[in-house]
């Protein structure tokens, strides 16, 4: 499981119900031309979406549920419940929001389930140097900066946020994965170079509104 991923890219699918792209067979589309392109993984929101990506590409899925619980801001597969739903789909890891945020259920008990009953790695998505320390020492298997840049505490980091990714791979000996607004090939390298154990990029390649209103944008500045 860790050796095909590492130094590669690994290609975020993901359309909300609001997006264009929603639905199954676009993001498992989204996933064929992604290991055609190369990518050695792929990240994938919600069972449905994990499910058909599993059907039609044989490349490990870091899988997520998103999902809103009242008073609480955890939002990335936030309960055990969730958890299983990402696991049974077929996801191979799974992601969760392991900020220093309230959330519906506690931390270690949702990393020791993912862990001990599903038999799954974990991956932490986490904001800031200390929630990384800490995921690191709940057990986590994987800690990635993807929630940099979208927690109050660090709304004005850089993007993408190296200096983070910098500092995990400093003081962790778990692999770091660098995720979040990378948007560039050259900054996707440059966190390899910086010990970034693999990297995923989703938007600027999987969500074409944004990549277009880039361009458009970019056409009328002066
Ligand atoms: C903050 C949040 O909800 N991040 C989500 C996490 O799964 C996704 O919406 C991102 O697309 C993913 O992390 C990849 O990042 P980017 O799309 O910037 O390359």
């Amino acid at each position: 499981m860790m050796k095909p991923l590492e130094g590669g890219l690994v290609v975020s699918c993901q359309a909300l119900e609001d997006e264009p792209l929603h639905g199954p067979m676009h993001m498992a589309a989204m996933a064929i031309a992604a290991k055609e392109g190369g990518a050695v993984g792929i990240r994938a929101n919600g069972s449905a979406d994990i499910q058909e990506i599993k059907r039609y590409v044989d490349l490990p899925v870091i899988g997520i549920l998103k999902k809103r619980y009242p008073g609480c801001d955890a939002f990335i597969t936030p309960t055990k419940a969730d958890a299983k739903l990402v696991a049974e789909a077929g996801a191979d890891i799974v992601s969760i929001d392991a900020t220093n945020v309230s959330r519906p259920e506690k931390l270690e008990e949702l990393v020791h389930y993912i862990q001990e009953d599903l038999g799954k790695r974990v991956m932490a998505d986490i904001a800031t140097l200390e929630e990384g320390i800490h995921a690191e020492k709940i057990g986590c298997d994987f800690v990635g900066t993807t929630l940099s840049g979208y927690t109050a505490e660090t709304k004005d980091r850089e993007r993408p946020d190296f200096g983070l990714l910098e500092k995990l791979v400093q003081q962790l000996a778990v692999p770091v994965v660098a995720e979040g607004n990378i948007s560039l090939p050259a900054q996707a390298k440059k966190a390899l170079e910086l010990g970034a154990f693999f990297v995923v990029v989703g938007t600027a390649i999987t969500r074409p509104q944004l990549i277009t209103k880039k361009f458009v944008e970019g056409m009328r500045s002066s």
